[in-house]
């Protein structure tokens, strides 16, 4: 895993450098400037470039001042633009100003939009801009003359490195705060920040450069590790063991309930996923007017309760209690339907003492009955939910815009709130554990927005889980390699158009890449 930093754990974190530990802010900054310039320096051309470095007032724009000074001093054509009052400098930026001015630096300055008007001719024929206007000191939106200097750099058209964060983005939700700069390159200061590897953060940020600048362990360990983003040395040190001597019976035997008959694909997908994941046996029940399941492989066994056009209905849940006997966990959802019969079932389930994965309409269940909530935080076992964003709106009685405004927040409040496991589906899919631990994978692709992703994912969850995974590790592992499948064909195939049953299909060659070492890298 990689720890990432919140804004507020990392202003922490660089103040108890310097008060606590002793390290100079200055010696900070120089560091950080400095490995911004060298970056930068080995990421373009600039023997033929001319550089403009945009500087705020704060700190950000005082590793602006350094990053100038340096490539200064390796011959690079360079300017800087103080955009903001230089009586409002922060002392540490005030002295790399004057440090780069005696270097025989150039600045222009601007604190309005007139000003900034009667530089834009000389401003715009960089070719490059180094954005130093605000880092995580980011308090409010962007507006007027920092908007209109944003505006207009945008519009140019000219590339942008951003120092630790794009300017605008918000470090901890990566929402844009009024308006943002889109950078090829950010290079961040001591972590990662959640912001630049969330949505629209991360399409922000380009490549991300994360430089170690001084902060000691004996300071970071200090603040416990509640943010990680989820990397592939992590996965493929993660995934189930099988000795020579093992058989099916030591990964597992899932109950998957679903598949009502308008939406009995669902169910085969997540089925056919588990089973792609390794888990020994899988027990589908469905209703029996679904039977015959279509695409349904040989491999899972299937159980038809009672069902009508709609779904389960009559004595369906009371026949589904034989079927818990045996099992190491159950999953509910994929196209199992919200009527009366299927909420009884998620009750008799919610009672268990199975783990449970809950997805689709378990989760719209859960949203629908309020002792069906109750009872999954009274559940003493493992649950997993995996909500997209709509049906996280409706767990949490939030608008689909908050969730995704910040979802940390949702995911990491709900999982605490409830005491379960929980993935927040999407762009940069979000796990969160009921001990406050959020995880961020950024594997996966726009091609996984089709019917029958979701099932997929949630049969490789419950494949893990049947397997021995832990909650806490099966979850974040599920949501990686469901997004490097995806990944997988869409580098194979096309950004789109590849079908969720390929992305099961694809499973066995994923986990061959992650353990012997990935030849196929995006
Ligand atoms: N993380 C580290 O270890 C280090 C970080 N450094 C750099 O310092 C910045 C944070 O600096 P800070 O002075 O706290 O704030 P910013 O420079 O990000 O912001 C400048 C200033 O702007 C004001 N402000 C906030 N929002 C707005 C707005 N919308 N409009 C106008 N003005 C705004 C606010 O008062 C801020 O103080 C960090 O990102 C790093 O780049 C250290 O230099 C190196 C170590
Ligand atoms: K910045």
């Amino acid at each position: 895993m990689k720890r990432l930093v919140s804004a507020a754990i990392m202003a922490a974190m660089d103040k108890d450098t310097i008060e606590i530990f002793g390290l100079p802010g200055r010696i900070l900054m120089e560091t950080a400037g400095r490995e911004s310039g060298r970056i930068i320096f080995e990421n373009f051309p600039l023997r033929k470039m001319s550089v403009l470095v945009l500087c705020g007032t704060g700190n950000n724009g005082g590793d602006g001042w350094v990053a100038a000074r340096y490539l200064l001093g390796w011959n690079t054509d360079i300017h800087v633009l103080l955009a903001g009052s230089a009586e409002k400098l922060s002392p540490e930026s005030r002295i790399n100003k004057s440090l780069y001015e005696k270097a025989g630096g150039r600045v222009f300055m601007a604190e309005d939009e007139a000003a900034l008007k009667n530089l834009e001719q000389k401003l715009f024929k960089a070719d490059l801009f180094v954005d130093a206007l605000f880092g995580i000191g980011l308090d409010r939106p962007v507006q007027g003359f920092y908007a209109k200097l944003m505006e207009t750099v945008t519009e140019s058209g000219i590339p942008v490195v951003s120092l630790d964060i794009p300017s605008g983005i918000h470090a901890d939700t990566g929402a844009i705060q009024g308006m943002a700069l889109k950078a090829s390159h950010t290079i961040t200061f001591g972590f990662a920040k959640p912001g630049l590897l969330l949505e629209p953060g991360r399409s922000h940020s380009g490549t991300i450069h994360v430089v170690d600048i001084g902060i000691p362990g004996i300071i970071s360990q200090k603040y416990p590790c509640s943010l990680e983003q989820v990397t592939e040395k992590w996965a493929a040190a993660q995934l189930p063991e099988r000795s020579a001597a093992s058989h099916k019976g030591h990964f597992g035997h899932i109950l998957l309930v679903g598949g009502a008959p308008a939406t009995r694909g669902a169910a085969v997908l997540a089925a056919t996923a588990a089973l792609r994941s390794g888990c020994g046996l899988i027990s589908l029940a469905v209703p029996e007017s679904s039977l015959p399941l279509p695409g349904m492989l040989p491999e899972i066994m299937v159980q038809g309760l009672n069902g009508n056009a709609k779904g389960f209905c009559k004595k369906a849940a009371e026949s589904l209690i034989p079927m818990l006997e045996g099992k190491s966990l159950a999953a509910a959802g994929p196209g199992m339907g919200t009527g009366k019969t299927a909420a009884a079932i998620l009750r008799i389930l919610l009672e268990s003492s199975l783990p449970l994965v809950l997805d689709a309409d378990a989760l719209n269940l859960l949203a629908l009955h309020g002792e069906l909530m109750d009872l999954l935080s009274r559940k003493k076992e493992a649950c997993v939910l995996t909500p997209h964003p709509g049906e996280m709106a409706r767990l949490c009685g939030m608008s689909v815009q908050a969730v995704q405004e910040d979802r940390i927040s949702a995911a990491s409040n709900f999982a605490l709130e409830k005491g379960c496991h929980l993935l927040l589906k999407g762009a940069s899919t979000v796990a969160a554990t009921p001990d406050g631990i959020c995880r961020i994978i950024t594997k996966g692709n726009p091609g996984m927005a089709t019917g029958g992703s979701g099932d997929v994912l949630c049969g490789i969850l419950a494949g893990l889980m049947a397997q021995g995974k832990a909650a806490d590790t099966a979850a974040p592992l599920a949501a990686f390699l469901h997004g490097m499948a995806a990944d997988h064909l869409a580098e194979k195939q096309g950004p789109q158009g590849y079908l969720p049953s390929e992305v099961a299909a694809v499973l066995p060659e994923i986990f061959k890449i992650i353990t012997t070492g990935s030849q196929w890298k995006p």
